[in-house]
């Protein structure tokens, strides 16, 4: 919990005044929308696009003016969780469920800053089970495609009933094993009828803010 903090307060260091920015979902994302609004009441001035419903209350609970991503043209960053990153930092996002709306305010942000602990930090994608966004129509069948690309899944539930997203949809978490490349599978899968979006982020962010139990923080940048 001291590592979430500790990331989540160090990447609201690079929002200046007059930015509009992108808020992520999670718990390490919380840290960073409880300083935002600190930051805010002490006189910063920026409008915010949350990634969820749970982002939108805590941000207006914080006091953060908050925008369509409809009604701008694009965002100056985003600071966002992850579920697991790899030295390239390609992500998997969408362990809290959010993903398909972090995935469109990451695809429309300059920046995409990503905070997480470091039992986050991987070799190779893949021991985190990938959400994969579907719609409920006939979902089984889906499933069933999905499967095609040799993993096992599961329809994720929360208290013994399926769970729906933000966006009405259903989830899946498969488990592909090691991801050799997560550019290809991602492409894939999101040409399967029936599939929303997937977790795999790649090619997207920019800086990974890295925390550590110890205390210590580490900022890697895209080379
Ligand atoms: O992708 C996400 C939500 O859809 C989160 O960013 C991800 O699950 C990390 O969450 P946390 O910071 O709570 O570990």
């Amino acid at each position: 919990m001291k590592a979430k903090k500790l990331t989540g307060e160090k990447a609201a260091e690079y929002i200046e005044d007059g930015m509009i920015i992108g808020l992520g979902t999670g718990s390490t994302a919380y840290y960073a929308i409880k300083k935002v609004g600190e930051m805010v009441r002490n006189g910063l001035k920026i409008k915010a696009v949350p990634t969820s419903k749970e982002t939108a209350e805590l941000a207006a609970a914080e006091g953060i003016e908050l925008v369509e991503l409809a009604d701008v043209e694009a965002l100056d960053l985003t600071i966002d969780g992850a579920d697991e990153v790899d030295p390239d930092f390609n992500l998997i996002k969408g362990g809290g469920g959010a993903l398909l709306r972090e995935k469109i305010v990451a695809s429309a942000t300059e920046k995409l800053i990503i905070v997480i602990d470091e039992s986050k930090l991987v070799e190779h994608l893949g021991s985190f089970h990938l959400p994969i966004e579907i719609t409920p129509f006939s979902w089984q069948y889906t499933q069933r495609m999905v499967e095609k690309f040799s993993c096992s899944s599961k329809i994720r539930k929360k208290d013994g009933e399926i769970f729906v997203t933000d966006n009405g949809n259903y989830i899946l978490d498969c488990d592909f094993g090691k991801i050799e490349d997560p550019l290809k599978i991602s492409v894939e899968l999101n040409k399967l009828p029936g599939v929303v979006e997937n977790g795999i982020f790649a090619e997207m962010a920019e800086i990974v803010v890295v925390g550590y139990n110890d205390g210590h923080i580490d900022v890697l940048a895209k080379e």
